[in-house]
């Protein structure tokens, strides 16, 4: 039986865009995604992207404006695209954009109001990916990318599951939430007080504290980007970095903002880089 309904679809250059609409288990509420397939014919056993997208995003932002299905379809890269958090009238909600519907901040929420919904990191890891395994035969290798808030989900959902993803790449991440304003208030919120639940969900303390396989991390971070200073400062993320001697590539890209204009000049180069980690992959004996 089909657990997800078709919302649209459309060809796009060698490849289809889907949107979906599911019932989520882990976030008690009605979700969309969408997803792109490169063309079958040629890709019958696609790569799989996981994009995670920023504060105020839906799955829509990145669908509509990154341009990334031309470069997907010349590789032969499925990608899903989930929602940023829970939906729906009865859910838990802010008035400010960055806490909330829209700012999930792909963690599992243990503080009340937030616990019975915001569950994100389950619905990711676990949910969605039954889900495309078992409805869309997406068993191929996995990458995962991601912008702002969604590049903090990157980076974490990537660093706890260094077995599943070959790569992750980022767009202007939040590297170090238990430090800037966007981080303590979400984690304030969702985590309560204890400083020792934020650090399993924040990418600095992750590598500092790190002893399994390193997975290469490439990030964009534009020097004109207005959050730069104040919310996202790669460089701490590049100190623990090399104190660990961890894989990790940061791109200083001058001119460039926190828009997605950034994110479509250089998501070629994203997908690219992901898809030369799977020249490393020894084959099965
Ligand atoms: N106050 C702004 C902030 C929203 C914003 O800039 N969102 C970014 C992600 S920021 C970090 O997670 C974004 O991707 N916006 C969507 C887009 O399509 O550009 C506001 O409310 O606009």
């Amino acid at each position: 039986m089909k657990t997800v309904e078709l919302l649209e679809e459309h060809s796009v250059l060698d490849g289809v865009q889907y949107k979906y609409r599911h019932r989520s288990e882990s976030l008690n509420c009605s979700m969309t995604f969408s997803l792109f397939l490169p063309n079958k014919e040629k890709f019958p056993e696609p790569s799989l992207l996981w994009w995670l997208s920023g504060l105020t995003c839906t799955d829509d932002n990145f669908t509509h404006k990154a341009g990334a299905q031309r470069v997907a379809a010349r590789l032969g890269i499925a990608m899903i695209m989930p929602d940023t958090s829970p939906r729906g009238k009865e859910i838990a909600d802010s008035d400010d954009y960055d806490l909330g519907q829209g700012a999930g901040f792909y963690l599992n929420a243990t503080q009340k109001p937030w616990s019975s919904h915001y569950k994100m990191y389950d619905y990711i890891i676990k949910e969605l990916t039954s889900l495309v395994r078992e409805e869309f035969h997406l068993i191929g290798p996995e990458f995962i990318s991601g912008h702002s808030m969604g590049g903090h989900g990157a980076l974490v959902l990537g660093l706890r599951n260094p077995k599943r993803f070959q790569s992750i790449t980022a767009f202007a991440p939040i590297v170090n939430p238990s430090q800037v304003p966007w981080g303590i208030k979400a984690f304030e919120n969702y985590l309560g007080d204890n400083k020792e639940d934020w650090a399993e969900w924040d990418a600095v303390e992750l590598i500092k504290r790190y002893s399994d396989k390193k997975v290469p991390i490439l990030i964009d971070q534009g020097d004109t980007d207005q959050f730069y200073k104040k919310e996202l400062e790669p460089d701490k993320l590049v100190k623990v970095a090399k104190e660990k001697k961890y894989p990790l590539t940061v791109r200083m890209q001058s001119g460039y903002d926190h828009s997605y204009y950034t994110i479509a000049t250089f998501i070629e180069e994203h997908l690219e880089f992901h898809m030369n980690q799977l020249k490393n992959i020894k084959p099965k004996e």
